[in-house]
């Protein structure tokens, strides 16, 4: 190295994208702290427009009427790992945001392109200012949102799997409900006309659902490392 000045790790774009509960918040945030990346959850972007339509009376079932005000509620997502933030016109909806109510109307929220393309907008703008990288999580970020990502990983696992995970965080709710309306919002989100949840052909799959967290986090930061070293 020239005159012994130490190499930087180049700014490394990772996008990971999958089903409802397959592990993409834990993971993408824990191998971002563990590589000193940034971190993005886009689903909480489209948890925060929908809790704003929801506390603004506005009728989800109308998609010009969501189309009509998208431009309206100003969305801010701190990208810290250890600490990531979501505020709608400065106010903290971390919490609310994750209530039964937003979980059931998000998936008619963000089928609505003006949405998509709103949200879209905010998240390349992140990406683009992450000095260091980002991992962006979420349905649509490597085939749509950042289809030139460093590396591109799809995390699968089995309903069942997905629904014990899920009952486990609300404190033993029914498996049989919770593994219905995950199998009812992946629908939803698959079918949707604009940017469904897919996978990108050139992204790597892991099925997730006989490894433990700390075997997928594992397994990401060393298809990072391999992606970072080759460039
Ligand atoms: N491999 C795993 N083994 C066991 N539990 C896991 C595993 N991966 C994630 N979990 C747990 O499953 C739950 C859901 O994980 P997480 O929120 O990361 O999924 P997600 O894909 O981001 O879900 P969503 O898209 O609905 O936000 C969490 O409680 C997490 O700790
Ligand atoms: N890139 C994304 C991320 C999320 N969504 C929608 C679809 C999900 O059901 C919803 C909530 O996401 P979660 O918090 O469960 O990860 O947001 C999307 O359409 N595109």
């Amino acid at each position: 190295m020239e005159n012994g000045a130490a190499r930087t790790a180049p700014a490394v774009i990772v996008a990971i994208d999958g089903p409802s509960g397959t592990g993409k918040s834990s993971t993408s945030k824990a191998v971002a702290a563990h590589l000193g990346l940034s971190y993005l959850d886009t689903g909480a972007q489209y948890r925060a427009i929908t809790w704003w339509m929801a506390n603004n009376n506005i009728d989800i079932t109308d998609p010009t009427a969501i189309a009509a005000v998208v431009g309206k509620p100003e969305i801010v997502s701190g990208t810290d790992p250890s600490a990531p933030t979501i505020t709608v016109d400065g106010v903290d909806v971390s919490g609310p945001i994750r209530s039964q109510e937003v979980t059931s109307k998000v998936s008619a929220v963000s089928a609505v392109p003006e949405v998509r393309a709103r949200i879209t907008e905010l998240q390349r703008s992140l990406a683009a200012s992450a000095e260091a990288g980002i991992v962006v999580e979420g349905r649509d970020i490597g085939t749509t949102v950042l289809p030139d990502a460093d590396l591109k990983v799809f995390l699968t696992a089995s309903p069942e799997a997905r629904a014990a995970r899920r009952s486990g965080e609300l404190k033993g709710a029914d498996i049989h409900t919770t593994r219905e309306a995950l199998i009812k919002r992946d629908a939803a989100d698959s079918n949707r006309t604009t940017s469904p949840l897919a996978k990108s052909d050139d992204a790597v799959e892991v099925d997730t659902t006989d490894l433990t967290l700390q075997q997928v986090i594992e397994c990401v930061i060393t298809l990072v490392e391999e992606k970072r070293a080759a460039k």
